[in-house]
């Protein structure tokens, strides 16, 4: 059970593998071990292609596995800091995770089963009614989509935070319900819900995007007294998941990404009791300045989901969680986040074990292969690097048996040259030959998509950076907010700049290939022209060898 009188617990709750998953072979790959301790068994391929386990042991305040209910645990995380708002704290309770890891589930409930805001809401009133019968509840709903926050009980108005003269940061516009039941609050929360905005990705098509929060606040007349806050997060994995995305999906990434870090930090700073909280990192932060100061319980729930198609994001969202509660201990003082994108390039958590699939093969399931053969060549084919310039300018001697040219994937060099085969070898150049053109024609293609594309982006950037110039204009406008987005944008456009000059010079390189090997080509040809007019001089062949 969670301890009350800690600041923040961190807590890992693991649903159960779900049909699709079942149906696709995917197996459970996370292991609860005590109440508080976790084992992801992740199943790797050496070079050699053998199998083994690597076991990444977790501790956290607790662990709950798949067969747990909303309601034990409400019971055991939960519902020991409810209280405490009714104490002027301010009881704030995360879920984090990757898309379809359980966060709604766990926050919002389904069907006939109740989740975290009905369970809470209830011992709220219940509260309220038995001891405390002077404060009343209000409700506001808001989420964070795209750095911009809209009102979920008002149409998804967008709003905007101001913070005041005493630093205090206000909603302007939230629209901040009072409620007398839990039937109307609930009523109030199942609107809002259906105002959320749920974007599409390639992933899940439910997949939401953006950040709820809920707040119940307890108010004795005007006086605020206590909060109880819910944070649906976007899913984790949103912040990575920019290749081939638009623009406008690009930006939405980066700006949950942004704010995860930030959330991360800022948990941080509460847990080591900091001077300095960075709440302007991100406007997830900065809303919730409130919650990061002066009396406040904070649960963070991170959700995970148990299959091995899953373990990638399953062991950032735990690396994510093991970092909070980490630099909680205290013990150790202050360490240097040497990745500084420590949720996209999460450290590799100390406590690892591996073995080889075979010695475990009585006392764990069977492992499945995570690739199949071609599937595992194919990882593990190195890609063409700097060094292709020697294989470039060895094309020429490749036609006498060169020895090393297999790094480049398009043009191998003949196997058999030389004086017995230069027929075979005419036709192992052309077949390098077709596949390079082939190569070439798909690039040039994705070239040119690629170009019309970042020309279609930019356009949409300068819109966007005109509109931002029009906002910071205004009096009294967020010069925080500028600084963030055009540092997003300019960061933008440097990937998108990098990324096309990339493809540029791969292309670039491929042409050279390509002439050159036509030159070997024409080259060898004439040998071939010689063997045609039957002179068997194997001199000459040899002279065009050296
Ligand atoms: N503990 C659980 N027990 C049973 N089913 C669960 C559990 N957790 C999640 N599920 C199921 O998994 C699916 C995905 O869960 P959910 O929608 O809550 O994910 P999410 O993390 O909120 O994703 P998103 O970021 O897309 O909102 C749902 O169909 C839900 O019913």
């Amino acid at each position: 059970m969670v301890d009350k009188e800690q600041k923040i617990q961190v807590i890992v709750r693991k649903r159960p593998l779900n049909s699709k998953e079942i149906s696709k072979g995917d197996q459970d790959i996370l292991h609860r071990t005590s109440s508080d301790t976790l084992v992801v068994r992740e199943q790797k391929l050496k070079v050699d292609l053998t199998k083994f386990i690597e076991e990444h042991h977790f501790t956290f305040d607790g662990v709950y596995n798949e067969d747990t209910t909303n309601q034990e645990l409400y019971v055991s995380a939960i519902q020991p800091i409810v209280q405490a708002s009714f104490q002027g704290a301010k009881v704030t309770c995360f879920a984090y995770g990757q898309t379809g890891s359980g966060k709604t589930f766990t926050m919002m409930g389904e069907g006939s089963i109740p989740g975290l805001y009905l369970l809470a809401s209830t011992d709220l009133f219940y509260y309220r009614d038995q001891y405390f019968r002077n404060i009343k509840f209000t409700v506001s709903f808001y989420e964070i989509y795209c750095g911009k926050l809209h009102d979920l009980l008002n149409e998804r108005n967008q709003l905007f935070a101001r913070e005041d003269a005493k630093q205090i940061v206000n909603i302007v516009g939230l629209q901040n319900k009072p409620v007398e039941t839990v039937e109307a609050l609930m009523k109030i929360i199942s609107t809002g819900m259906e105002f959320r905005t749920t974007g599409q990705t390639g992933a899940n098509d439910d997949s939401s995007r953006s950040h709820a929060i809920l707040e119940i606040n307890l108010k004795q007349g005007k006086k605020l007294v206590g909060k109880m806050s819910f944070i649906d997060l976007a899913g984790s994995e949103r912040g990575a998941d920019v290749s081939g995305a638009d623009f406008k999906t690009r930006m939405d990434g980066a700006e949950i990404n942004k704010s995860l870090l930030a959330l991360k930090e800022c948990i941080r700073a509460l847990d080591q009791e900091k001077r300095h909280t960075p709440f302007r990192g991100s406007k997830l932060t900065q809303v919730l300045k409130d919650s990061f100061l002066g009396n406040c319980r904070t649960v963070m729930i991170a959700n995970v989901s148990p299959g091995l198609l899953s373990c990638e994001h399953t062991l950032n969202t735990l690396r994510y969680a093991d970092r909070v509660k980490e630099l909680k201990k205290g013990d150790k003082g202050p360490r240097e986040d040497k990745l500084a994108n420590a949720l996209m390039l999460p450290r590799q958590n100390a406590n690892v074990v591996r073995y080889n699939v075979d010695d475990t093969e009585e006392t764990l399931p069977p492992p499945k292969p995570i690739k199949n053969e071609e599937e595992s060549s194919r990882l593990l084919f190195k890609k063409p690097n700097k060094d292709d310039n020697k294989f470039k300018s060895k094309i020429g001697s490749g036609i006498s048996g060169g020895k090393n040219t297999a790094q480049n994937p398009y043009i191998a060099p003949p196997k058999t040259v030389g004086k017995k085969a230069p027929q075979a070898n005419m036709e192992d150049l052309s077949e390098k030959h077709e596949q390079l053109i082939g190569v070439i024609l798909a690039e040039e293609e994705d070239l040119i998509n690629t170009h019309r594309k970042m020309i279609d982006e930019m356009v949409d950037m300068i819109k966007h950076q005109m509109q931002l110039l029009g906002e910071v204009d205004k009096p009294g406008s967020d010069v925080d907010n500028y600084v963030r987005e055009l540092d997003t944008v300019l960061s933008i456009k440097e990937d998108m700049i990098k990324g096309i000059r990339e493809k540029l010079r791969v292309f670039n390189d491929h042409l050279r290939q390509e002439e050159e090997l036509t030159l070997v080509f024409e080259k060898n040809k004439a040998v071939m022209d010689v063997f045609n007019l039957d002179i068997h001089d194997d001199d000459l062949l040899q002279d065009i060898d050296d």
